[in-house]
């Protein structure tokens, strides 16, 4: 169910369940560079922890844009992005790698496994760029266990975690395991660019059901894109990019 109507920029930050601000985005120019430039501006744009967003919008209006600048992958050219207090914006590109590793897990739209790799290793390899999602892993009864633990929640055979290479995996299955490798240290934030484009309706919604039982047990905050608009009521919160940020094209 769709918690409350769609905010215009002039609203004040929304809140989920008195969950404080996880981002505040203000001020934001960003342009990616080229003959006939796109340039997205957000004027500002608040996230409550514990909030599963669900972003929609046509095709190239930018939304892998702003997922880019909401993880550092992408540094704006003026404006703020202040994640769990942190302005990642100030921050310079390793700086702003080491946050993302520690902070985020991310599903990429192409998945983006090491196809060689097993399984596992793919699951683990989040440990390896961030001591404090490694610690909580840790916590939970070791890396191998809690990667084990995930990919058997998102339905990955037992006999595929070991032994199985990524490649070897169908695209349901690369899916869970992208899932579980964001999931992995319990992330504060976790963003899924369209996760389920490649899956019929019914393994759709068994991936959110699992996806979304694994953010709410590890407390984190969901920013999901996808075109399917029907997905809407599963998530606390639905906003059209256009609505958080205006984007333009060519010479400003
Ligand atoms: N790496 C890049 N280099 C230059 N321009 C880019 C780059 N990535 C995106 N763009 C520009 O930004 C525009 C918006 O792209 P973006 O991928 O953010 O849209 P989108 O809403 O996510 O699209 P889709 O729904 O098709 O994935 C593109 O039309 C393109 O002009």
């Amino acid at each position: 169910m769709i918690a409350s109507p769609l905010p215009s920029t002039e609203d004040k930050p929304r809140r989920h369940e008195g969950g404080a601000d996880i981002v505040r985005i203000g001020g934001v120019q960003f342009t990616w560079p080229g003959r006939n430039p796109f340039t997205l501006a957000i004027d500002g744009f608040s996230l409550a922890k514990g909030e599963r967003l669900l972003l929609i919008g046509p095709s190239g209006s930018g939304k892998s844009t702003f997922l880019s600048l909401l993880a550092g992958i992408a540094k704006p050219d003026a404006g703020k992005i202040d994640v769990l207090g942190c302005d990642i914006a100030r921050l310079d590109g390793a700086a702003r790698d080491r946050f993302r590793a520690e902070h985020y897990g991310i599903i990429f739209q192409m998945f983006n496994l090491l196809p060689y790799a097993s399984v596992i290793d793919n699951v683990l390899l989040p440990l390896s760029f961030s001591p404090s999602r490694k610690k909580r892993a840790e916590a939970r009864g070791g890396g191998r266990t809690e990667a084990a633990r995930l990919l058997g929640n998102l339905g990955i055979e037992p006999s595929l975690i070991e032994s199985g290479s990524a490649a070897s995996l169908s695209v349901g299955q690369q899916q869970r395991v992208a899932a579980a490798r964001a999931l992995i240290g319990s992330p504060e934030i976790v963003i899924a660019d369209e996760p389920t484009s490649s899956l019929d309706r019914n393994r759709q919604q068994a991936f959110l059901d699992l996806l979304f039982a694994e953010v709410e047990a590890a407390g984190a905050t969901l920013i999901m894109v996808s075109h399917d608009e029907s997905l809407a009521g599963r998530f606390s919160r639905v906003a059209d990019l256009a609505e958080i940020a205006q984007a333009s094209r060519g010479g400003r």
